[in-house]
């Protein structure tokens, strides 16, 4: 891992009126990395996501980047078109709802050779072939290339929303609940291949979950939530097998006796 973080946040708050989204984080992520928010539903996950992301605006607090040129940007200072460029080569974006991610009227393959696209490709057979690349490598068979999402199960289409991401070669993919809403079964195989790429790719990732199972296959470090806030960090295996705040302690022992 490099030194200098990729990511750097300090203290963001997200209000909503009077309501408080989340409160006072701050978190570094580095190449490589991937980090789970936990916590249960309204504890504030996605609003964090969201502002990371620049999705959101914040109401307090900074977010900066390590760009492709080596040089750290604070986000807030970014041209829309420099952001526009940011989130479509060099972020991800995976929405629990593949529909929120994808072009749900285009084919599959035009749903990836956009991203390609978006960035300056221009040779038709290539953007073609490297869909089709993609396509088999979140295991959807190349003959499907023409087919709309819509013709897709949730698995599949789960797993296009992801080819189309990563097609880019993106260093930092954020992810909200990537396998909610999904089978049981369609989720472990979704979790198998994400854990695949994410280590082949050497991607860093930001993942909200409130799934403690997801945080411990994918995650290095987490991150858990309470109220907008954090109440606990550190190593996955650590705070999962030695949870310290009494909060996160609960969490973990309702898992186990489910
Ligand atoms: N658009 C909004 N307007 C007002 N309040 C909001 C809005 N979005 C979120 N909130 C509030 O902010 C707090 C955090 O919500 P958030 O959706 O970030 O939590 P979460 O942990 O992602 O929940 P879930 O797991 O249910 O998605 C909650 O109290 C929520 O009601």
């Amino acid at each position: 891992m490099s030194e200098a973080p990729l990511l750097n946040a300090t203290a963001i708050t997200k209000t909503y009126g009077s309501q408080i989204g989340c409160e006072n984080i701050s978190l570094d992520i580095h190449e490589g990395e991937v980090l789970a928010i936990v916590g249960e539903s309204g504890s504030g996950k996605t609003t964090l996501l969201n502002c990371l992301a620049q999705r959101l605006p914040m109401t307090a607090g900074r977010v900066s980047y390590r760009m492709r040129d080596g040089t750290t940007r604070d986000l807030a200072g970014l041209t829309e078109a420099e952001r526009r460029f940011l989130m479509r080569t060099d972020w991800g974006f995976v929405h629990q709802n593949p529909a929120d991610g994808l072009r749900i009227r285009v084919s599959a393959g035009a749903n990836i050779g956009e991203r390609l696209m978006a960035i300056g490709d221009r040779h038709y057979g290539q953007i073609r072939e490297t869909a089709h690349d993609w396509l088999s490598r979140v295991e959807i068979p190349g003959v499907r290339i023409d087919d709309r999402p819509t013709a897709f199960s949730g698995g599949m289409r789960q797993r296009l929303q992801i080819a189309r991401n990563l097609v880019t070669n993106p260093r930092l993919v954020f992810m909200d609940e990537p396998t909610g809403g999904l089978d049981v079964s369609v989720q472990a195989r979704l979790l198998d291949l994400l854990r695949g790429l994410v280590d082949q790719l050497a991607l860093a990732a930001i993942v909200v979950t409130h799934d403690l199972a997801v945080a411990r296959l994918l995650s290095h470090r987490m991150i858990v939530m309470k109220g907008g806030r954090v109440i606990e960090t550190g190593l996955t295996d650590r705070v999962l097998d030695d949870p310290r705040h009494p909060y996160t302690q609960l969490l973990v022992a309702s898992i186990l006796e489910v």
